[in-house]
Formats: C-alpha cells, sequence, structure tokens
C-alpha cells in the first residue's frame, strides 16, 4: 500500500482540505488524454452542471447557483484515477497471467483517469454546437446513448445539437440532412431498437467530413461506434488538430463482439448473450425433441468468441462450442465430427454453438473487405450444418438437424435494464469528458468504474478470447467437449529460463502450515 499512496503528494494547503491532494502522473502515463487546452488558450470556466436537487424544477429554465459545499458530491476531481489491473500479485504458473520475458510476474500500476462532470469546463454551453453520429453495424442500446448524449447536452445549457444520419456518409449526402436534436425529439427512443439515426459502413473521404465539421462550426463531435468508427473518430481529430480548429472528439464504444481492449464490456453485450442464449435454448428443444436432433446455432463474432462463450455458458446446453480463437478438425479420431456421434449414438442429441468467425482456416472465404474495410468471411454456419449432414449420411446414422442464425434479431433489440442503465451512464460520461475538455477519447468501464481513455490505446488490436484465460476453460468445463485435436491459435505462454521463479513448474501442494486453520 505504500505504493499507492505514495502517487499522491500533498499541497500547501493542508491535509484537511481534500483538494490539496493531488495524483502526481506516473513517468510516461499510457493513459495521458489529448487535452484542447494543450494546443489553444481556453481558459476554464465554472462549470453549470447541476442536478436538479438545485431546485430547477423546468424543463429549459436556467440553473440554479448551489453551494458552493456540495460540489463535492456533484463533481469529479480531475486528479481521480482508476487502477487498469488489479490483481495484487499473479504467480506466472496461474491460468490467465500474463508476465514479462523472463517469467516474472510485475506490478506496474496504470492508471485511467475517472469520468464523471468536472468543476471547470472549457466550453460555454452557449457556445457548444454539437454533432453525433452512430456507425458500423447494429447494437442493442444505440437509441439509449443518443438519448442520454442529447439529455446531458442540454442539462449543460447546450441548445444546437445535431444528429448526422446514416453514419459517415451523412456528411456529404444532400438527401440526409443533419437532423436538430432535442430532448422532446428522442425522449421514446430508448423504447426502440436500432439506431434512431441510421448507421452505414464505408467512409467518404475524410477531408469532406472535416470540411463540415468547419462549415457547421461544430466544436463537439460525439462518435458512437466500435473500432472501425473509433479508428475514423481519431482519423478526423488529426485532421482536426492540423487545421487548429477548436473540437474536441469523443468517442462511446459500441460493439456487440465486446472486442474492445482494457474495457469490462461493451454495451449491448449482455442484451446480446441473454437473446442469444434463448436461439440456443431453442436450438436444444428442437434436438431434445426430435429424433437424433442437431441443433446448430450460430452467433455474431467476427474475431472474437464473446457472445459464443458467453451464452453458451448461460444456457447449458450446449455440447460443443466453437470461437475463431481456437482452431480445431472436423474429420478424424479426435475430430468434432466424430465426437457429434458419439453424443449422438450416447444421448440421441447433439447441440452446436459456433462463433461467425470459427473455422475460417478450414473453408475457402468470400475474401475481400466490406465497405469499412472488414475481411467478409466465408459463412462458417452453413458450411458446417451441411459437412454434419453429409458425415451422418455416410455414416449411416440418421439425424434430424436444425440451423438457426440469429444475428440480426439480436442487433435489432431493445436493450435489457442493465444495458439501458449502463447506456446512461457512458452516454453521460461523453459529455462530461467533452466539457472537461478532453479529446480524441473515449468512455469505458474499467474494473467497475466508468473512466476517460485515450483512444488509440483501445483499437490498437481487438480482443479476443484467449483459450488459455479462466474464461474459456469455464467455457469448455460447462460443454464437457474434448480439445479437438488441434494445437491452440493463440500462442502459448512461453517457459521461462529454468529455476526462475515464474517458470511453469506445476504447483507445489501448499504445505499443511500454509492453509488457515479452520477453514477445511
Ligand atoms: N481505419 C479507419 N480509418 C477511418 N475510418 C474508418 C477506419 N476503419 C473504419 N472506418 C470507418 O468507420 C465506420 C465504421 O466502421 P465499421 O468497421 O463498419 O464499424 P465499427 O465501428 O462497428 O467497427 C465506417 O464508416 C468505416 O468506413
Ligand atoms: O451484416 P453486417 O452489417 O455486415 O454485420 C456483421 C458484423 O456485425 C457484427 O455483429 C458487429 O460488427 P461491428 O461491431 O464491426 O459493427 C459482427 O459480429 C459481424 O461480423
Ligand atoms: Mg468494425
Amino acid at each position: 500500500m505504500v505504493g499507492f499512496f505514495s502517487c499522491f503528494r500533498r499541497g500547501s494547503s493542508g491535509a484537511s482540505n481534500p483538494q490539496a491532494f493531488h495524483f502526481s502522473p506516473p513517468f510516461n502515463d499510457p493513459f495521458a488524454l489529448p487535452h484542447i487546452s494543450d494546443r489553444l488558450i481556453m481558459p476554464a470556466i465554472e462549470s453549470n452542471y447541476r442536478t436538479k436537487s438545485g431546485g430547477n424544477s423546468i424543463e429549459g429554465s436556467a440553473s440554479p447557483k448551489v453551494d458552493a459545499n456540495d460540489m463535492r458530491r456533484i463533481y469529479v476531481h480531475d486528479d481521480d484515477r482508476v487502477l487498469v489491473k488489479i490483481v495484487h500479485f499473479g504467480h506466472p504458473s496461474s491460468v490467465g497471467i500474463e508476465y514479462d520475458e523472463n517469467g516474472n510476474w510485475q506490478f506496474r500500476p496504470l492508471w485511467a483517469r475517472r469520468a464523471g462532470p468536472r468543476a471547470w469546463i472549457y466550453f460555454n454551453p452557449e457556445q457548444v454546437k454539437a454533432a453525433i453520429v452512430t456507425c458500423g453495424g447494429l447494437c442493442p442500446g444505440l437509441n439509449d446513448v443518443i438519448r442520454q448524449v442529447v439529455f446531458t447536452l442540454e442539462t449543460y445549457g447546450v441548445n444546437h445539437i445535431l444528429g448526422i444520419q446514416y453514419g459517415f456518409k451523412g456528411f456529404v449526402d444532400k438527401n440526409y440532412p443533419p437532423i436538430k436534436l432535442s430532448r422532446k425529439l428522442v425522449k421514446t427512443i430508448n423504447m426502440e431498437g436500432g439506431s434512431f439515426l441510421g448507421v452505414s459502413r464505408g467512409c467518404p473521404p475524410l477531408k469532406d467530413i472535416v470540411d463540415r465539421l468547419e462549415e457547421w462550426n461544430i466544436n463537439m463531435f460525439y462518435v458512437i461506434g466500435g473500432n472501425g468508427s473509433h479508428a475514423g473518430a481519431t482519423a478526423i481529430y488529426e485532421q482536426c488538430e492540423k487545421r487548429k480548429m477548436k473540437m474536441v472528439v469523443v468517442g462511446i464504444p459500441k460493439t456487440i463482439d465486446n472486442d474492445i481492449e482494457i474495457l469490462d464490456k461493451t454495451f449491448g453485450f449482455d442484451t446480446a448473450v441473454e437473446e442469444a442464449q434463448r436461439a440456443i435454448n431453442a436450438a436444444y428443444t428442437e434436438a431434445s425433441s426430435a429424433y437424433n436432433g442437431v441443433g446448430i446455432v450460430k452467433l455474431m463474432g467476427r474475431q472474437s468468441g464473446y457472445i459464443t462463450m458467453y451464452a453458451t455458458i448461460a444456457s447449458g446446453q450446449v455440447d460443443i462450442v466453437l470461437i475463431p480463437e481456437v482452431t480445431f478438425t472436423m474429420g478424424g479420431k479426435h475430430g468434432v465430427l466424430e465426437y457429434m456421434k458419439q453424443k449422438i449414438e450416447l444421448n440421441g442429441i447433439c447441440v452446436v454453438v459456433v462463433a461467425e468467425g470459427a473455422g475460417q482456416d478450414l473453408l475457402e472465404g468470400v475474401g475481400g473487405l466490406d465497405a469499412s474495410g472488414n475481411p467478409i468471411l466465408g459463412d462458417f454456419g452453413k458450411w458446417f450444418t451441411g459437412k454434419v449432414k453429409e458425415f451422418f449420411a455416410t455414416q449411416k446414422i440418421p439425424i434430424d438437424a436444425k440451423y438457426i442464425d440469429p444475428t440480426y434479431m439480436i442487433r435489432a433489440r431493445v436493450c435489457n435494464s442493465g444495458d439501458h442503465i449502463f447506456c446512461s451512464i457512458l452516454g453521460q460520461n461523453a459529455v462530461h469528458g467533452a466539457f472537461a475538455g478532453y479529446t480524441n477519447i473515449t468512455i469505458g468501464v474499467v474494473n467497475t468504474h466508468y473512466c476517460f481513455l485515450p483512444i488509440p490505446i483501445v483499437i490498437k488490436k481487438p480482443r479476443m478470447v484467449d483459450p488459455n484465460s479462466v474464461m474459456y476453460h469455464r467455457c469448455v468445463t460447462s460443454t464437457g467437449q474434448p480439445d479437438f485435436n488441434a494445437p491452440l491459435r493463440v500462442p502459448q505462454l512461453a517457459t521461462s529460463p529454468a529455476g526462475k521463479q515464474g517458470s511453469l513448474q506445476p504447483h507445489p501442494p501448499p504445505s499443511r502450515g500454509s492453509i488457515p486453520r479452520g477453514r477445511l
């Protein structure tokens, strides 16, 4: 704990004043955030962000002044930090522990900046012109985020808010001009799935987007999207910096695949898992009522098998799960098909869940890229179903196979209550981050705390399921499936120099003395 407190120093005004403690940023802080005042002279002004506890009860009326002592209950100090890695010690022989090339696990504290409203802001709300865009594929909760961004902007006193239609295309398509957004207009959009603004893939020239932002005098730009949209947001930020535009860019990560690094989870994921689990249970019901029933469900996950893994555990009725991160063989004694045969012979039923990106090495991909630059995958679900039917036919075992692809039903759903709340918090914090003057940032939950994070760090690479992780082990424990005779695609942990602490030796049995008495 000494190390923890040594990160803080006391200011000159004494220990009794909480404002007197300041965070000393670690050297080379990887989570440092660009700020609009880094390059422009932008004086901070006292925030007018108030909740209604101060007595303002009429929508649209001016916010009342609150007692300065109340401020601590509303604002988050800019020095607040959230610890990114919270396991205090991890033995290198433990599952899922990352360690250095010498096999040593080192505690390197990494801090992310805590999100929330600041007492000092860098934009006069009356001069704010905000724009919001949603890009990429659909995800439950998009409307909730749009709605809360609008609500929060209005709470600050902003009344110039534009909704860009159909993703980045809306900057150039004259048939779809921006929509003026207000609390009144978006009040009920959380009751519906999809995006009120529309989405698209593909991108007009960056210069055209930045030209429009400049022409429309936008100074806060909110991008709700996944890895691609965030890459776009960063590119736009860089162009705006070059033009010395007084504009902040704030992302809100939308990826149903939950494939963004560092974040605990992205919005819509829980809803997707819940709905995906329903599809699996339907496949189980069909298969269990059929003679030699085989249920096959394909779920989303271009590169990451998170939805598939979590929905499999949630359902509990899955015999085989196949995800992009783990290779497998179909044929042969230890292959998937032989295992399915055993299941059918033994139980008369087999339920298989596959992620969209699984087994791409086994089939001829369609090849090429979509409008956004994402690889176009071969349809593994259909290919797999065909192979299963073919195999059982050659074995002369009659089966009744049902194939379910619930992708678009899941994506179009209204989100569940947990995601409604999650989206509200993300939307509100996006606006707080923008008013605080941060730019090229995104909002996410890290170890249960909401944080402002630099976009380039979170989109460096997509997060994938680690086959060596505790969660994947839980998943295959739940299905009971064997290793289908294939090497893991994600490299195994390197063996450290023999004898060093951290070598991958099996855990020694705990000595009796180390087991706390009274707990056995
Ligand atoms: N590297 C990039 N630079 C600029 N824009 C990008 C980049 N990658 C994707 N985009 C744009 O971001 C938008 C959304 O990307 P896409 O991959 O479809 O969805 P998502 O944001 O959900 O990953 C598209 O308009 C796409 O053209
Ligand atoms: O059919 P579409 O619109 O191309 O979307 C398919 C993709 O959308 C997703 O559900 C989510 O993708 P994005 O987060 O990139 O929008 C992927 O799992 C899937 O590959
Ligand atoms: Mg993408």
